[in-house]
């Protein structure tokens, strides 16, 4: 198969969906790679690495699209990007669908075959495809938050562990997944006061068998956080109900009971955000400020630590790659039901609930398009 990997183009994102070593892999299986001039340079990967690994470099993204039977990427296809797509073509990236109507509509005209990273399956239950990168991003939110809680990033002057004799700063992460996991990790470790709060039972008691007394784990009711707004100082949104638009769970009036100064980080907001006042800004310029509170709401915030996010996608999305290079993605698909599950536009058509739900449109079951 002919596989191009365009140079990504949105605000500040320096990953790139395939590293040289994968263009190798993808080599040795008998495919051909087209890599954009430059693609890799924000990881530290060079044209001569990509050719190196047998990839040809390639002037511009406009030739990429015309030519290769499979687009990998990392983010979502920008406005310039989706107009290339071609009917049949494999779109293999992060789609983040479901707050975003302009892409839907954009991709079922394209008639591209277009698979989500973060709706794909495993049998343990989880997204393996996500997990990296929530992974970086719940360690980069607790490093954002306390930046953000310093004078000079607009917060009350906190810092998050405190020293001897002055209390550390009260952090409270919403959703204890892998974002919530990696940011409480990562807010202990830093001796922060850190509550998590989640919904499922099991994860509940996984969450609380982890951190024994390093951390609260609090069943997520609405009174709870009414509560617990009012004297936080960090807030990381990171709930996930998969495929669908985030709840709204911190609202604009929360914002008058918690204190001037506190810090929301909004990492849910790929997914359309989980505070009603987030809205979706790019790491040249990080956070805003609604009624006293500064909110971070970054949609790739992997894309800051470009090197190890890119390795770590890699390693989970590589394979997926592979079989689909392999077997072409009508045949990837039907034999493997956990990548079905990644299907979310498929030539024309919408082909997951949760977004046809967010955003009123028809839709199809997956395996109807087989
Ligand atoms: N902004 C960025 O750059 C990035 C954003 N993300 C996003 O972060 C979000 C979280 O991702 P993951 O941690 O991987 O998801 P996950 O599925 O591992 O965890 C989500 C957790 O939220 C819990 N939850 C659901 N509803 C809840 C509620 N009402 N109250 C409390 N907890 C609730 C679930 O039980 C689950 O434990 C997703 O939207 C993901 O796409 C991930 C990586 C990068
Ligand atoms: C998952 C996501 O939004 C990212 O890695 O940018
Ligand atoms: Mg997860």
């Amino acid at each position: 198969m002919l596989i191009g990997v365009p140079k990504e183009i949105k605000n500040h994102e320096y990953r790139v969906g395939l590293t040289p070593e994968s263009v190798a892999e993808l080599i040795q299986d008998g495919h051909s790679v087209l890599v954009e001039t430059q693609a890799g340079s924000g990881v530290g990967a060079s044209d001569e690495d990509y050719i190196a690994a047998g990839a040809k470099i390639i002037e511009t993204a406009k030739e990429i699209f015309e030519k290769a039977e499979m687009i990998i990427k990392v983010k979502e296809p920008q406005a310039v990007e989706r107009a290339m797509l071609r009917p049949g073509q494999i779109l293999y990236t992060y789609l983040h669908l479901a707050p975003d109507a302009p892409q839907t509509e954009d991709l079922i005209k394209s008639g591209a075959v277009c698979i989500a990273y973060e709706t794909v399956t495993n049998d343990d239950g989880i997204l393996p495809l996500l997990r990296p990168m929530s992974q970086v991003a719940g360690r980069l939110s607790i490093q954002v938050g306390a930046k953000a809680l310093q004078k000079d990033g607009g917060g009350r002057g906190m810092l998050l562990g405190g020293v001897p004799g002055v209390a550390p700063a009260k952090v409270v992460i919403i959703g204890g997944g892998d974002v919530g996991f990696n940011a409480a990790q990562m807010a202990v470790g830093m001796q922060a006061d850190v509550t998590i709060l989640d919904r499922s039972n099991k994860r509940m008691e996984e969450l609380s068998y982890h951190f024994g007394n390093r951390a609260k784990v609090i069943r997520s009711t609405p009174a709870v956080l009414d509560e617990l707004l009012k004297t936080a100082d960090l807030v990381i949104g990171a709930v996930l109900v998969p495929g669908a638009a985030a709840p709204k769970l911190v609202t604009r009036e929360h914002l008058s009971t918690m204190m001037d100064g506190s810090v929301l980080v909004d990492v849910a907001i790929d997914q359309g955000g989980c505070f009603e006042t987030s809205h979706a800004t790019t790491h040249a310029d990080p956070t805003y400020i609604v009624d006293g509170v500064v909110h971070y709401c970054v949609a790739n915030m992997p894309g800051a630590v470009a090197r190890t996010s890119t390795y770590a996608l890699n390693a989970a999305t590589l394979n997926h790659a592979k079989r689909l290079a392999r077997l072409g993605w009508k045949e990837a698909l039907r034999s493997d039901a956990h990548l079905l599950n990644g299907l979310n536009v498929c030539e024309g058509k919408l082909t997951i609930e949760a977004v046809a739900e967010a955003q009123g449109l028809e839709w199809v079951e997956a395996s109807s398009c087989l």
